[in-house]
């Protein structure tokens, strides 16, 4: 059998094996990963990561690691650090969310004090309404926000609060152009107390909110956790959803078979509903080479 040298067999390999063929001879995984987009007629994943996972990684190494491997975003950023992920030609796909303090010297804006609580809403409409006006001067589109915790209050109460304090904030964000997410979260073993748990519970918000500019992160670790039945409720919501995080279940940790949760059906399911948002791992890695776990989470997601 005459040697073949590299250039021989990628000429091979053309003539021979398609686009599959061609698509496994490229040289690093980004390259890998677009040509499959292409041979599967340009429907693919868009792929991001919250920094927040990876903590002991700056975010100039994470950025250069994860443009090898195909990531687009970086994610869960404020405004001030969103300009060096820009610089190494990717994007932040959502915006994190805002810390303001009321009147009465309450800190809010995170998880656990947010839009369920009227006493909330004159902080957090102001702040939002900057977070919106840096995300458009950024370039961007969507930023994320949390219900708060029932601390005692009943769903239907929490909902029309919600509503009443994001409807105010809606002018603004339809006039930017810019999303606002509410994250689904679990309740049982992360976020014990979280309002915005149950997919029906978000979309009924979406609904009485009545803008295309409020929408739903579906959390595809939380909701298993709460719910299961992940890619009928894609199929069935999915118009409330406008973006995906991943992470391994149980444990929140890599998305390969360690865990019960077949991501690359999950991913296919999303693609088949046309999105055109990003998923974003959001896993804490386990292994000790925790950029390699991102790849291989990287990988799984790219069907
Ligand atoms: O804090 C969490 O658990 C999240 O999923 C934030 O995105």
């Amino acid at each position: 059998m005459p040697k073949q040298t590299n250039s021989s067999r990628r000429q091979f390999m053309i003539r021979t094996g398609g686009a599959s063929a061609v698509a496994a001879l490229a040289v690093t995984l980004g390259e890998r990963l677009q040509a499959q987009d292409k041979a599967a007629g340009g429907v693919k994943i868009n792929h991001s990561v919250c920094k927040w996972c990876y903590g002991s990684v700056s975010l100039e190494d994470l950025c250069t690691a994860g443009k090898e491997f195909g990531l687009q975003s970086i994610e869960l950023l404020q405004p001030k650090d969103i300009e060096v992920v820009q610089k190494h030609g990717l994007t932040c796909a959502l915006v994190s969310n805002v810390a303001a303090t009321t009147d009465k010297g309450v800190k809010v804006g995170g998880i656990t004090k947010s839009w369920n609580r009227i006493e909330h809403h004159k902080a957090l409409i102001e702040a939002y309404e900057k977070q919106i006006v840096a995300t458009k001067n950024l370039g961007l589109d969507n930023v994320i926000c949390f219900s708060g915790n029932r601390d005692g209050m009943d769903d239907e109460l929490g909902m029309k609060n919600c509503a009443e304090g994001l409807k105010k904030l809606m002018p603004v964000a339809e006039k930017h152009g810019v999303t606002v997410t509410m994250e689904l979260l679990n309740s049982k073993v992360n976020h014990p107390d979280y309002m915005c748990d149950h997919t029906d519970w978000g979309v009924a918000l979406c609904e009485m909110i009545g803008s295309d500019r409020f929408k739903l992160l579906y959390d595809i670790y939380h909701m298993q956790i709460m719910e299961g039945d992940v890619i009928a409720t894609i199929n069935k919501n999915n118009s409330y959803f406008s973006h995906y995080h991943t992470g391994g279940v149980p444990g929140r940790n890599e998305i390969d078979e360690t865990q019960e949760l077949y991501y690359p059906a999950i991913m296919k399911a999303i693609q088949a509903t046309g999105f055109k948002g990003y998923v974003a791992q959001e896993f804490i890695p386990k292994r000790a080479d925790k950029l390699g776990s991102l790849k291989q989470g990287v990988e799984i997601c790219s069907v």
